[in-house]
């Protein structure tokens, strides 16, 4: 498109054709034939015991930077297991991700230490997250104060495991979004903490979106799809049903689920 200004639509993640299928260990059912069995063993592809269950099916589509984008879907419709093709933590089947910098996946399952205190763990996710010493501590009581654990007392000092869940999905969303993400992926972080907490992440995805980052945002919470992303993708079954702006998109969603 040579109309277009050169400082619009840079790409930073482009999925083609992309397939993702999970390898589960465990035959269907320790009964069954010593014929069945062994029909499995000569089926081509499909080893003894191990299951496939072909998560993501044929996904394509091309995020820009400075997009919020949402994915939305029914429960096991292959949103988290996007992401993590996304975020280079699962090889394709078929088809191919490229990214543009190095994205990073914030999950609520992202790998904080909980025998550490929240300290040392803002700590070892900056440095994770290719943060310098110095930056980190820079940023130290920026992230402290906006995840707002230290607001009831002083728990940052106090091991992770005596958080809960809310308040260490809240530090994980801190630790990541005090860094300016190439792309940076958000999974049901928002689901987590309070309204006021809910109210600061959404501001930050918004900054991160202006510092010219790409975001992507897992939610089955319709309502921060629509304050925060600009574009959805619907997944069901691991198909891409539809890609678009997001009141379009939220507005066909909402009619096949009937909310
Ligand atoms: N580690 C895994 N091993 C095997 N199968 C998996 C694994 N993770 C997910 N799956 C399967 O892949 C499919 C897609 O799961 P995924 O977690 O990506 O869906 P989702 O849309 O994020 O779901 P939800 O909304 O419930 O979080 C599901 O059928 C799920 O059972």
């Amino acid at each position: 498109m040579a109309e277009q200004k050169q400082d619009e639509r840079i790409p930073t993640v482009i999925a083609d054709d992309l397939h993702i299928v999970y390898r589960v260990n465990g035959a269907k059912s320790g009964k069954g034939s010593a014929t069945a069995a062994l029909s499995r063993i000569l089926k081509r592809g499909e080893e003894r015991g191990v299951r496939k269950v072909h998560a993501v099916r044929g996904v394509s589509f091309v995020a820009y930077r400075g997009e919020a984008i949402g994915l939305i879907g029914s429960n096991g419709s292959g949103k988290s297991t996007l992401l993590r093709a996304i975020a280079g933590l699962l090889p394709a089947e078929q088809g191919k991700v490229y990214t543009d910098g190095q994205p990073s996946l914030l999950g609520v399952n992202a790998a904080l230490m909980n025998d550490l205190t929240g300290e040392r763990n803002v700590i070892l996710g900056g440095l994770a997250m290719g943060m310098s010493r110095e930056e980190i501590k820079e940023r130290y009581q920026d992230i402290v104060d906006f995840s707002g654990i230290n607001e009831k007392g002083d728990f940052i000092t106090l091991p992770m495991r005596t958080y809960s869940s809310g308040m260490a999905a809240r530090l994980r969303f801190s630790i990541a979004a005090a860094k300016d993400h190439d792309v940076l992926m958000i999974d049901e972080a928002l689901a987590t903490g309070d309204r006021k907490f809910q109210k600061r992440s959404e501001d930050r995805i918004r900054e991160l979106r202006k510092e010219a980052g790409t975001v992507f945002l897992v939610s089955h919470n319709n309502k921060s799809i629509r304050d925060t992303c600009n574009r959805v993708l619907w997944l069901e079954r691991g198909e891409l049903r539809m890609d678009g702006p997001t009141d379009e998109v939220l507005k066909e969603y909402e009619k096949f689920t009937g909310k």
